[in-house]
Order: C-alpha cells, then sequence, then structure tokens
C-alpha cells in the first residue's frame, strides 16, 4: 500500500487531501497524532512521503536521516520523503524539506508582490514566521521588522539565520515607531482565522506607505486585514495559494520529480476557491435574490440560505410582523447578527435582504468568504406588496437613488434581472451567464 499524507495534532479538517488527491497521483490522508505516537509512526518508516504541520514540523526533524540546507537554515520541516542512498542498493534515505518556503514564494509572485528593496514587516514569531523571513530575505528584502507580543522570541535564531538582512524584533506597542517605513505587511499569526474572524493585530491605515499585504491564513477566504489591503486597492495574496503550492512542491518531491506539479497549481487554486466560496445574492426588495438564490442551489447542489427566512424562523414572526412590533433597527441587530453568522460558513448560497448591505459591517462578514452577485431588476418591476419598504413606486425609486452606489460597489459580479421570464428561463441563464 502507498502511504501519503499529512502528521499532525488535530486534525479536523484540512484541504491538504482535497489538494494532494486533485493530482490524481495517490491517495492521501490526515494522520493525527499524540506526542507519544508522532516518533513511533516516524521509525516505523512505513510511508512513502508525508507533509508535517502543527506542533511537529521541529520535531520530526531528529528522526530524519538528513535536513535539507533550506530546511536547516528555516528551522523547520513541512515535507518528508524518501531518497536513494547512492549505494547501488535498495537503501533510502529519509530527507526532512520545507517546501513552505516555495509556496509561499509562490504566492507573492502570483499577487505580484516583490520583496527587492522593500521594507517588511512580519507579525508574528513562529514557525510560518522563520519560512518568510527566510523567503523575503533570500529575495533582497533592504529590511526586516517582526513583531509579536513580546519581542524577545525568537530573536537569536533569527538573527543566526537570516545574516542577509537587517532583522529587527519589536511589540506591537513599538508599531507606531516605524509603520510610515512598511512596505509591504505579512501576517504569520493566527490571529483573524475561523472561529475568530475578522479579528486583526494591526489598521492598515496606519501603514500609509504599505502597498503589498500576505496572510498565511486562508479561513476565513479573507481576513479583516485583507478585506482592508483589497478595499485600498493594494496587492494582496490570502493563505490559499501558499497552501495549493506547498502541497504541489511536496508531491514533486515524493514522486522523485520536483517542481513538475507547480504548472497544476492555478486550477487546483480555482477548484477550491469555487468549493470554498460562498455565493451571495444582493440588490433591491423584490429584484429576485431569493427566487435566483433557490434556482442557484438547484443548478449547483450548494445548501441555500435566505436570511430573511432565518431571521423569521429565529424570531417566529415574519419581517413584516417585526417591523411593527419591535421597529426597523431590531431587524437590522438580528440582520447584522444573521450576517455574521453565516459569512463564517463555506460553500452556501446566501440570498440577503434588501438593506443587509447597507450596513459595511455586514458586507464584510459576508465579503470574507462570499463572492458578492448585484441582482438588477428595472423598480417598475419590483413589487409593492408584502414587503415593509416596498409600499410605493415612488418609495421604491427613492430607495434605488439611495442604494445603487452601495450595490455597485459591495458586488463583484451583476446580473441583469431586467428580463421577465421563467423560471425555466432564468435557470437557463443563469447556467450561461454565472459561471459558478
Ligand atoms: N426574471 C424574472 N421574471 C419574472 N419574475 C421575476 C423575475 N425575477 C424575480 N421575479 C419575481 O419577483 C418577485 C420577487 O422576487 P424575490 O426572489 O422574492 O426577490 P427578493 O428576494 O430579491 O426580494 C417574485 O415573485 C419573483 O418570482
Ligand atoms: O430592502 C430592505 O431594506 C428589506 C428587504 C427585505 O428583503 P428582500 O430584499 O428579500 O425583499 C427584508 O429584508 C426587509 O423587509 C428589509
Ligand atoms: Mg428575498
Amino acid at each position: 500500500m502507498m502511504k501519503y499524507g499529512l502528521i499532525g495534532k488535530t486534525l479536523v479538517h484540512s484541504y491538504s487531501k482535497e489538494i494532494h488527491e486533485a493530482l490524481g497521483k495517490y491517495e492521501y490522508n490526515l494522520f493525527s497524532l499524540t506526542e507519544k505516537e508522532m516518533p513511533e509512526f516516524i521509525n516505523a518508516r512505513d510511508f512513502n512521503g508525508l507533509n508535517v504541520t502543527i506542533p511537529y514540523k521541529k520535531a520530526v526533524m531528529s528522526l530524519c536521516d538528513e535536513i535539507s540546507p533550506l530546511a536547516k537554515d528555516i528551522g523547520s520541516v513541512n515535507t518528508l520523503y524518501w531518497k536513494s542512498s547512492g549505494s547501488g542498493k535498495d537503501e533510502y534515505r529519509l530527507i526532512g524539506h520545507n517546501t513552505d518556503y516555495e509556496g509561499f514564494l509562490y504566492a507573492a509572485k502570483r499577487a505580484g508582490i516583490s520583496f527587492s528593496d522593500k521594507t517588511i514587516l512580519i507579525l508574528g514569531t513562529g514557525g510560518t514566521s522563520l519560512t518568510v523571513c527566510k523567503a523575503v530575505s533570500d529575495n533582497n528584502a533592504s529590511q526586516i521588522y517582526i513583531a509579536s507580543r513580546s519581542a524577545t522570541a525568537n530573536r537569536q535564531k533569527a538573527q543566526q539565520t537570516f545574516l542577509s538582512c537587517p532583522i529587527q524584533q519589536l511589540t506591537y506597542k513599538d508599531l507606531p515607531d516605524i509603520a510610515f517605513d512598511i512596505d509591504v505587511i505579512i501576517n504569520t499569526t493566527p490571529v483573524g482565522t475561523y472561529p475568530h474572524n475578522l479579528q486583526s493585530i494591526i489598521h492598515l491605515a496606519d501603514f500609509p506607505r504599505c502597498h503589498s499585504v500576505i496572510d498565511v491564513i486562508y479561513n476565513p477566504f479573507k481576513t479583516r486585514l485583507i478585506l482592508e489591503a483589497e478595499k485600498a486597492g493594494l496587492k494582496f495574496s490570502n493563505g490559499l495559494p501558499m497552501l495549493v503550492a506547498q502541497a504541489t512542491a511536496a508531491a514533486g518531491y515524493f514522486l522523485g520529480m520536483p517542481g513538475t506539479f507547480e504548472k497544476e497549481n492555478e486550477r487546483i487554486i480555482s477548484q477550491l476557491q469555487k468549493q470554498i466560496r460562498n455565493i451571495i445574492l444582493i440588490g433591491m426588495p423584490g429584484s429576485g435574490k431569493s427566487t435566483i438564490g433557490k434556482l442557484l442551489s438547484e443548478q449547483t447542489g450548494r445548501t441555500f440560505i435566505d436570511m430573511d427566512q432565518e431571521i423569521e424562523k429565529n424570531e417566529g414572526m415574519s419581517v413584516s410582523e417585526l417591523f411593527d412590533f419591535f421597529g426597523e433597527e431590531y431587524f437590522r441587530n438580528r440582520e447584522k447578527e444573521t450576517a455574521e453568522r453565516l459569512g463564517k460558513k463555506h460553500g452556501l448560497i446566501i440570498a440577503t435582504g434588501g438593506g443587509t448591505v447597507l450596513n459595511p459591517l455586514n458586507v464584510d462578514a459576508l465579503r470574507q468568504n462570499g463572492i458578492i452577485i448585484h441582482i438588477k431588476r428595472p423598480v417598475d418591476c419590483l413589487p409593492t406588496n408584502g414587503r415593509p419598504l416596498s409600499k410605493s413606486k415612488a418609495a421604491l425609486y427613492k430607495m434605488e437613488t439611495k442604494r445603487l452606489p452601495i450595490y455597485r460597489a459591495a458586488a463583484d459580479i451583476t446580473f441583469d434581472n431586467s428580463e421577465s421570464c421563467s423560471a425555466y428561463q432564468l435557470k437557463k441563464r443563469l447556467q450561461r451567464e454565472l459561471n459558478l
């Protein structure tokens, strides 16, 4: 049996299985191991290739026959593979290597981010920080600042390893002193990872020279830091390209043909992106969000959630009743909670209420894992019954003037739903025009 997989401590869900298996070369499994089991597992040497994740990236090093010079410099191993001993006999040596380095540089290149002559701020001092530090130093960064809660951690290690570029460690409290010098920011901390979505150590507005941001987090797809970078029009990358590229690089080593699978990266990134992301429908009340959401759900097999119906279910009352009994503000607060909760999830189709995206916090919550589609339908076609804010055409015209710029700004795509047609025809158009 060929055995490939990922070892770590608690591997509840990892995209690594999907990424490796997308190459179609081998089965890949997740092995959750305790501290006691981990060395036994490696020493049994009953595997063809392994990736290593937290907390064993350092601990596996002493169990290998050889550590690649790069992994030695970084001080962490994420890939174990076999190399012929060269003795002519059927003997193999266990090599520990680091493909996170390659994955990180792939992500940067893909986003058009360069480190040459740049001042770099790295948030965090863990294993990924060491990898990133080495990668930017090797790519001619002019100065690296490494920030953490306490400045002493890892200082010695960093200075020993990355002599080619000056490095300074500081605490988050010291950041204002250097904020105006920073060109590139890289987050290697887990701050903002699910379920602590939308948290961030820093705000980009405090770094006016910064033009590029990389966050190694991929759940959520866009952290607060990435959302800010996107809004400010900076270059940015989330952690998914790095995750995919380190995996395909590892596959090359497993199969004795390094570099072979880099050309598969984009296909796998877009496959995962499609699978992970939510589809968010926004637009005027009655424009067809709920109708289209249901049709897209039939088309894609994804779960459909209508935010208004979620609120009605939880409150035991219709939206109109909620407006009548408790007022609009009460409804908007329930809507905000619903956006926060659903926005953290993956693979859903979500029909918002017409007013959801008026609150920028809701846009962030929905955007972090979602692609936003504006459903556009002429006011003349919108219903004027059943909805508390759609009492007359005049009210709808006024509303559209105010909201259209907000819908436009929030949307990634617009779907023109002007044509009145049957559900069957609408479904055909969705299939043809939205490649979801
Ligand atoms: N392209 C279309 N052709 C005909 N009727 C439509 C079209 N799109 C939406 N409708 C109708 O408009 C009404 C409002 O649609 P709905 O999906 O409830 O809107 P929303 O969820 O955006 O408020 C529904 O009766 C729906 O069938
Ligand atoms: O536009 C709005 O402010 C509203 C739209 C409604 O949803 P639909 O857009 O599905 O009608 C519903 O959330 C509520 O009545 C408020
Ligand atoms: Mg609706």
